[in-house]
């Protein structure tokens, strides 16, 4: 039977109350269970450097060489010229205001169940922090048809279309760059069956997943999305034109990655991470929030097949550089996440044998 990720939480629910979801809009001060210190996210530091993040043009003739050192040296970087039309990043976005604008109780008829992974709420790392995130978000894993109709009775089907073709000129670019990334590591087409005939990685899956972070009164206390990094093999983003979005190296600090209109961000997963066999860093990053303007982001998070075995590829490993991970599928390493969070790849590399990851 053709698995899908769509059952991974069943069997770690993840309890968020989304009872206590505040009116964003009505408070005039930063409620104390949204007020966050170093102490709840060792990780909250005020970006300090003038580094800036790779910004690619996919036309340049030298694009494999940037896009891999870029994998190499960051985890991430900005793409231009990427092919995906402006007028479907409006329409993406436009779709993200128009979810977020509805009313709670029109938006909560979506919720996304404690054991599910489709549907409205608060992100599902909120669970390892004490505060609260300044945010609200909406994941889309295979067909939206049933919660866009709960949301939109009477448009659904419009809105169905823009996530229909965003998922295919998506999944087109995300096959473009991962062949990018590791041609650049001298891996080939034939070293990556699951890629498929054409090598058009059909059978990979995939979420979307958009983000709200309202205007918010004290921004700098405040956190939209904690530092984490994503379990894909790649994501590649869409940000409004709010600032926002962070990334972390160990050796610069936070860095800021400024809005560049029709540009998206793409980062690299803990999957690619494992994939290349510790080559490529999957990027840490988080979303900070705005005193003057809400913000959206919309989040392409690709990965193989959910059921596939994936582990770093025999070309990337020899007698000097043994493999660091044992193989397990992205559902296995979704369930990890989901107990072990930002130590969940340390924690797997200390296991030699998959059998013993939940
Ligand atoms: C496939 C997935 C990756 C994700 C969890 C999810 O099941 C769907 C939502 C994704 C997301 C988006 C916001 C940040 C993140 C850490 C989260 O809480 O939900 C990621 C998850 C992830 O990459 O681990
Ligand atoms: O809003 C952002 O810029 C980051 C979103 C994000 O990291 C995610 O959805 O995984
Ligand atoms: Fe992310």
């Amino acid at each position: 039977m053709h698995s899908t990720l769509s059952d991974v939480f069943i069997s770690h629910p993840i309890h968020i109350p989304l009872s206590n979801l505040p009116d964003f809009t009505s408070l005039r001060h930063l409620p104390d269970s949204y007020t966050w210190t170093p102490k709840d996210d060792l990780l909250f530091s005020a970006s300090s450097s003038d580094e800036s993040l790779p910004f690619i043009d996919l036309s340049d003739p030298h694009v494999a060489t940037r896009v891999g050192h870029a994998c190499t040296t960051w985890g991430a970087f900005q793409i231009t010229n990427h092919g995906v039309p402006s007028r479907l990043l409006d329409d993406i976005e436009f779709l993200t205001g128009s979810l977020f604008q509805l009313p709670v109780n029109r938006k909560l008829k979506a919720a996304r169940r404690e054991d599910g992974i489709s549907g409205y709420g608060v992100a599902r790392i909120a669970s390892f922090f004490n505060k609260q995130m300044w945010s609200e978000g909406f994941t889309v894993i295979g067909s939206p048809l049933d919660d866009f109709h709960k949301l939109w009775p009477r448009q659904h089907l419009k809105y169905c279309k823009i996530i229909q073709e965003y998922e295919e000129h998506m999944q087109k670019l995300a096959a473009k760059l991962m062949w990018l990334a590791l041609g650049a590591l001298g891996v080939e087409e034939k070293d990556i069956e699951w890629a498929g005939p054409i090598s058009d990685f059909q059978g990979a899956q995939a979420a979307i997943q958009l983000n709200h972070y309202p205007i918010c009164p004290e921004p700098d206390r405040a956190m939209g999305l904690a530092a984490h990094t994503d379990s894909t093999l790649l994501t590649i983003l869409y940000q409004n034109n709010t600032a926002g979005l962070q990334i972390f190296r160990d050796d610069v600090g936070w860095i800021t990655v400024p809005p560049v209109p029709g540009s998206l961000v793409v980062n690299v997963g803990d999957l690619l991470h494992i994939l290349t066999n510790g080559i490529f860093p999957s990027v840490l990053h988080r979303a900070r929030v705005n005193h003057l303007r809400s913000r959206f982001s919309m989040a392409y998070l690709w990965g193989p097949p959910s059921d596939l075995m994936i582990s770093p590829l025999p070309k990337l490993v020899d007698p000097l550089h043994s493999p660091l991970y044992p193989s397990l599928t992205w559902k296995q390493y979704l369930a990890t996440k989901a107990t072990h969070f930002n130590q969940s790849l340390s924690f797997i590399r200390n296991y030699l044998s998959s059998d013993q990851i939940s």
